[in-house]
């Protein structure tokens, strides 16, 4: 599907998707539970990924109407499953799974679209085998398809932090399991940290136990998964609600309603700052979980994105419209996305007359709202920077069609019904 946007306002309420980082994690680990009932989750290609996994490992995932998940859990010993595990798009999900794949009791096979076949497993893999459980890449090339004949025993394991948090997250969910526990050791500095946070705060959520040390971080053998009550409730997604919020901010005269966002442990609620620090008219009532927004000149700012590389491409579509030059810094992991989203972002803006500076870690975006044109572009087959592109043409000069515009099914499902009900005039071509 192509979407093609018409220069537009935008007013009105918009409700945050859920999480999707907290939805992956909440049907895993009520996977490993004995089961659990997960409420607003979110209900994307991505998350349906998780739950096929979670299946596959002879769980049981049924959704009810209003969205809430009832969970079967496997009960922290995976069946080997009887197929390949298709992990899609799905950079979590792979993983994830993959650690939890070492510890049944026979090899897994995980496989993915062609973008997630091309990003790093490398490391992971590497902590596998110093955990004596074998998971190798079919290529030798650390990417999938993967292979995983584990089995996982637990123990002491060092590994890079500047790749991927995911592999943390991973280590420490299966960890937990073991009988001896897992105590992770950080060869370099953490990036994406905040989410490492995220699953810090619902292993406790489920009853498990794990720490950040002086070395990394360590979660104690032999533990079960059981939230309490038997329930678990995702919050709304800051990554999600960083495009309406910057809709807001370039394009709502009247202002700009978003409902669903509570403070939670993700490090993406820095884009409500973020857009503040350009110059938006922006109110955050944390109690209520409720932003308002409205539009105001913006100006160019510098931006590390060690913690949040979710934003890039909201950020980069901001600092097109901002006066100034916006500098997004400390981005290399950015590049090991769905796709490279630093160079992604730097092309497509080009291509709707945008000048960038692009650099191994960081990107210039020399900004201001005149130099908007509207063009054709490539959403490169990944929902974030579909939904960035869809915002900066609500400002250019003439139409801009997103091409692959489908992809936001990723995480935001409903991404377009969105823009349309605040205003926008957009048109869908499935051709
Ligand atoms: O753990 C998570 O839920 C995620 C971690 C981040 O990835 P990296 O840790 O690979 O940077 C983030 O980009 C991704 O969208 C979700
Ligand atoms: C990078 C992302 O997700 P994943 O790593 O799970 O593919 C994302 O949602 O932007």
């Amino acid at each position: 599907m192509n979407v093609t946007i018409t220069p537009s306002a935008v007013a009105g309420t918009a409700r945050a998707p859920p999480s999707k980082s907290y939805t992956h994690r909440a049907i895993l680990a009520a996977g490993y539970a004995d089961g659990a009932t997960v409420r607003d989750a979110l209900w994307s290609a991505d998350t349906r990924a998780t739950a096929r996994a979670v299946e596959l490992f002879g769980g049981d995932v049924d959704r009810a109407d209003d969205g809430t998940l009832e969970i079967d859990g496997f009960d922290g010993r995976p069946e080997v499953p009887a197929d390949v595990i298709d992990c899609g798009n799905s950079g979590t999900t792979m993983r994830l799974v993959t650690a939890a794949a070492a510890l049944a009791d026979g090899t897994t096979v995980l496989t993915g679209d062609e973008s997630l076949r091309s990003r790093p497993q490398g490391p992971l893999l590497e902590a596998l085998a110093d955990l004596d459980a074998e998971a190798f890449s079919t290529r030798g090339n650390g990417q999938a398809p993967l292979v995983v004949p584990g089995p996982l025993a637990g123990g002491e394991v060092s590994i890079p932090g500047d790749v991927s948090s995911q592999y943390i997250t991973a280590l420490l969910l299966a960890g937990a399991v073991t009988d001896e526990g897992i105590a992770i050791d950080l060869e370099t500095e953490l990036k994406s940290a905040p989410y490492v946070d995220i699953t810090l705060e619902m292993l406790e959520d489920f009853g498990v136990e794990a720490r950040k040390t002086d070395a990394g971080f360590e979660a104690d053998g032999g533990q079960s998964y059981a939230p309490a009550g038997g329930e678990y409730a995702v919050p709304g997604d800051f990554s999600s609600i960083s495009y309406p919020l910057a809709a807001g901010a370039i394009a709502s005269d009247e202002g700009l309603r978003i409902e669903g966002a509570n403070p939670s442990a993700q490090g993406d609620t820095a884009i409500v700052e973020i857009v503040e620090r350009m110059g938006a008219d922006v109110d955050w009532d944390r109690d209520a979980g409720v932003i308002d927004v409205s539009k105001a000149p913006l100006s160019g700012i510098e931006v590390s994105v060690e913690d949040t590389p979710d934003l890039l491409p909201t950020i980069a579509t901001l600092g097109a419209v901002a006066d100034g030059d916006t500098r997004i810094t400390n981005a290399e992991h950015v590049r090991y996305k769905e796709t490279d989203r630093v160079s992604a972002m730097a092309e497509e803006l080009g291509k709707m007359g945008v000048e960038t500076t692009e650099r191994e870690d960081s990107l210039t975006i020399h900004g201001g709202e005149s130099t908007l044109e509207g063009a054709t572009v490539s959403g490169r087959d990944d929902h974030r920077i579909i939904m960035a592109l869809a915002l900066a043409g609500l400002v250019a000069d003439g139409e801009t069609t997103v091409e692959g515009a489908d992809h936001v099914d990723v995480s935001f499902p409903g991404f377009f019904d969105l823009l349309a009900d605040l205003g926008v005039d957009l048109e869908r071509d499935d051709a």
